[in-house]
């Protein structure tokens, strides 16, 4: 067996060890939304549950657990590194959106920054229809993930600023001001650059009202990275809490009833084997906004023309994979007269920020007049399910951004030698993409993701507007005393070049900002909804679907806290749901009966293997120093042999 079994909550690698076996819960995906869910279900020691996670335990690596080595991961084989279509609407190029591959996901890769939405923004999803669903009921189970630690007197001292009943205090995330690192004399500068342009302040960018200039704390102990594992599973003792690692999730096993019941997932392990296990309360969907909805439509949950292309038998007709949402990011770089410290302000702009005159009159125009159109471009392109429901969505991003001043971009700053850099996106496009499988091959098949970045004209302007500002920071004082020259965009572009000249550079010089979502989200299903308030998904018993790919829109915010509270709260209606059901009784004995599971595997097409090892099964584990060519589940759309693609 591989050498990197841990503590308590030992993964296994060897799928036959819970082939045929019932589980009270089965969760695909051990990534952030997985992982809680993992942790918070075992707590009832009456429970089985088993997570089935692509990735290992990457503790001992420490391009994840050194806070201060991020993208060290990247094109490694912890990074998915997701192949998008080449982008029609930008420079006709593929995108690579990272993705992390661990226990833990991309939260294992991720940039850490904690960081919550607008409280009017949390609130509109009651608006589409998820009761009880708002700021007030899931801010508390934000704060039932965290633990703030406040900063260091001499922090304090320096001007790092925070809210302390923002927070939660006892929470397995912990979050932290970077311990080793007080306010410069760049951040200093910066942040009355921005004031002085007339933005706002946030004292705290977990209050609900993130517009402005703000510190911004990360998941991060010390110099150690809080990773979802790391935080809710690693030294726990669950013996009830089973962890399947490097195994992939190909499809979830329906009955063939006229309301299908999820009954299982059928799974191939590290060494190729198919296998299947059961579930006897839940399966629950946790692979991520890009995986979840090609394993639904594989196994044959999906709109009617995806699924008849790939000629997958169509069990349930629902939007999955269509509402993909990304944002864009580029880079603006700037050359210091003097080497300035380092630091990371951070500004989030408002509209009124962003343009003035007549760039704010077309902007304000394009939303009043052509929601409809927009709407209508994205069901024409197989990008959303119907004109009207897109547009209830559109409207509501509209008010925040015309009417309650949200932020609308979002500028991360970094300085380091004599370079001052901005990362800046554009917060909440109104533009959506889609995934599509393009075979009926759940392992080795192909699937097509389309963001459709910058095709819808507002994008476009506002992503020309988000970089634009940047220049505008860079070229007023006091900063702009501080700064020598641009190095990105080069001067060519001048500062006071055209919205339309500022978009045609960001169609060239833009990448992925890999915060995928809504590819199956919670709404009504007349807005194009794939699941109801309480994570279950429309038309099938006992499945439900907790990740990113549930959010509806884009938020002014890092996507963790929402859905670490997302999470957080799931685990409590899927805890109240089934609390007078009885225990699954096999999950603890062994292998259930060869007939059950021979029955389940015959209700379903499976071209590669009946019930058992497949035929092309070899042995021996495949990460980190194995044959790692054997994990590649879908042809050209991962990395699996560790070599950056970019
Ligand atoms: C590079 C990067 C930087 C980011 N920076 C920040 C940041 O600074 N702050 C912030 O708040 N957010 C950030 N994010 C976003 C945040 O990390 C994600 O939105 C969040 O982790 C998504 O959670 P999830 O549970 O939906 O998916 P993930 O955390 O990605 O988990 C999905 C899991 O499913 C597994 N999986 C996939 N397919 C299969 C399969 N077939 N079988 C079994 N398992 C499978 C994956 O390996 C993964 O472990 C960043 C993301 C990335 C990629």
């Amino acid at each position: 067996a591989p050498a990197r079994i841990k503590r308590d909550t030992t993964p296994i690698y060897d799928g036959s060890q819970v082939n045929g076996k019932t589980y009270d819960y089965v969760i695909a995906g051990g990534g952030l939304t997985g992982v809680v869910l993992a942790s918070r279900l075992s707590e009832d020691t009456g429970r089985s549950v088993l997570v089935i996670e692509a990735g290992y335990n990457e503790e001992d690596n420490s391009d994840v657990s050194d806070a201060s080595k991020y993208q060290n991961a990247f094109g490694t084989w912890i990074d998915w590194a997701y192949q998008t279509v080449p982008q029609a609407s930008a420079d006709n190029q593929p995108q690579t959106m990272r993705s992390g591959r661990a226990l833990g996901g991309s939260t294992t890769i991720n940039g850490m920054a904690f960081s919550k939405p607008h409280s009017f923004q949390i609130d509109a999803l009651e608006q589409l229809g998820n009761t009880g669903l708002n700021w007030d009921s899931l801010e508390q189970y934000m704060r039932r993930a965290e633990t703030f630690h406040a900063p260091s007197s001499s922090q304090y001292a320096a001007g790092v600023t925070y809210t302390s009943s923002c927070h939660g205090t006892s929470g397995p995330i912990s979050v932290q001001f970077d311990p080793n690192a007080a306010p410069t004399d760049l951040e200093h500068t910066f942040n009355s650059t921005v004031l002085d342009l007339g933005l706002p302040y946030a004292t705290d960018l977990t209050c609900g009202n993130p517009a402005g200039a703000a510190p911004i704390a990360n998941t991060r102990n010390g110099q150690q990275r809080i990773d979802a594992y790391t935080g809710y599973l690693v030294g726990k003792s669950r013996p009830n809490l089973t962890i399947l690692s490097g195994a992939n999730v190909g499809k979830v096993i329906l009955s063939s009833d006229a309301t299908p019941v999820a009954t299982g997932l059928e799974f191939r392990d590290e060494t190729n084997h198919l296998y299947s296990v059961s579930a006897k309360l839940e399966v629950i969907m946790a692979t991520g906004s890009i995986k979840t909805p090609v394993i639904l439509q594989q196994s044959g949950i999906g709109p009617t023309s995806v699924l008849e292309n790939a000629g997958v038998t169509q069990k349930v007709n629902l939007p999955i994979g269509l509402n993909l949402i990304d944002q864009v990011t580029t880079t603006t770089d700037w050359t210091f007269s003097a080497n300035r410290g380092g630091g990371q302000p951070i500004t989030w702009p408002r509209f009124e920020d962003l343009v003035s005159g007549s760039d704010a009159t077309n902007l304000r125009n394009m939303l009043q007049n052509d929601l409809a159109s927009y709407a209508q471009a994205a069901v024409t392109a197989g990008a959303a399910e119907t004109a009207s429901g897109l547009q209830t969505v559109l409207e509501i991003q509209r008010d925040w951004i015309l009417n309650r001043s949200a932020a609308v971009s979002e500028s991360f700053d970094y300085s380091f030698s004599t370079t001052l850099g901005y990362d800046s996106w554009f917060l909440l496009p109104f533009g959506r993409g889609s995934i599509q499988i393009q075979d009926n091959q759940a392992y080795d098949g192909n699937f097509s993701i389309d963001p459709r970045y910058l095709s819808n004209p507002f994008d476009r302007l506002a992503s020309g507007a988000t970089t634009r500002f940047t220049n505008t920071v860079s070229d007023a004082s006091p900063l702009s005393g501080d700064l020598r020259g641009r190095t990105a965009p080069g001067t060519d572009l001048s500062g006071t070049a055209s919205l339309e000249d500022w978009a045609e550079w960001v169609q060239n010089n833009y990448r992925s900002n890999w915060h995928p979502i809504g590819t199956a989200a919670m709404m009504s299903r007349e807005l194009g909804g794939v699941v109801d308030s309480r994570n279950r998904v429309y038309g099938v018993s006992n499945l439900r679907i907790v990740d990113a790919s549930t959010l509806p829109f884009q938020v002014s915010a890092h996507l963790m806290s929402v859905l670490y509270g997302l999470s957080e709260r799931a685990s409590d209606l899927i805890k109240a749901d089934h609390a007078g059901s009885s225990t699954s009784s096999s999950s603890s004995a062994g292998p259930s009966s060869t007939s059950s599971v021979s029955q389940s595997m015959t209700s379903r097409t499976i071209s590669t293997s009946s019930a058992g090892p497949s035929a092309t099964a070899t042995t021996g584990p495949i990460h980190p120093n194995g044959d790692t060519t054997k994990c590649v589940d879908v042809k050209d759309n991962n990395i699996a042999n560790g070599a950056l693609l970019q």
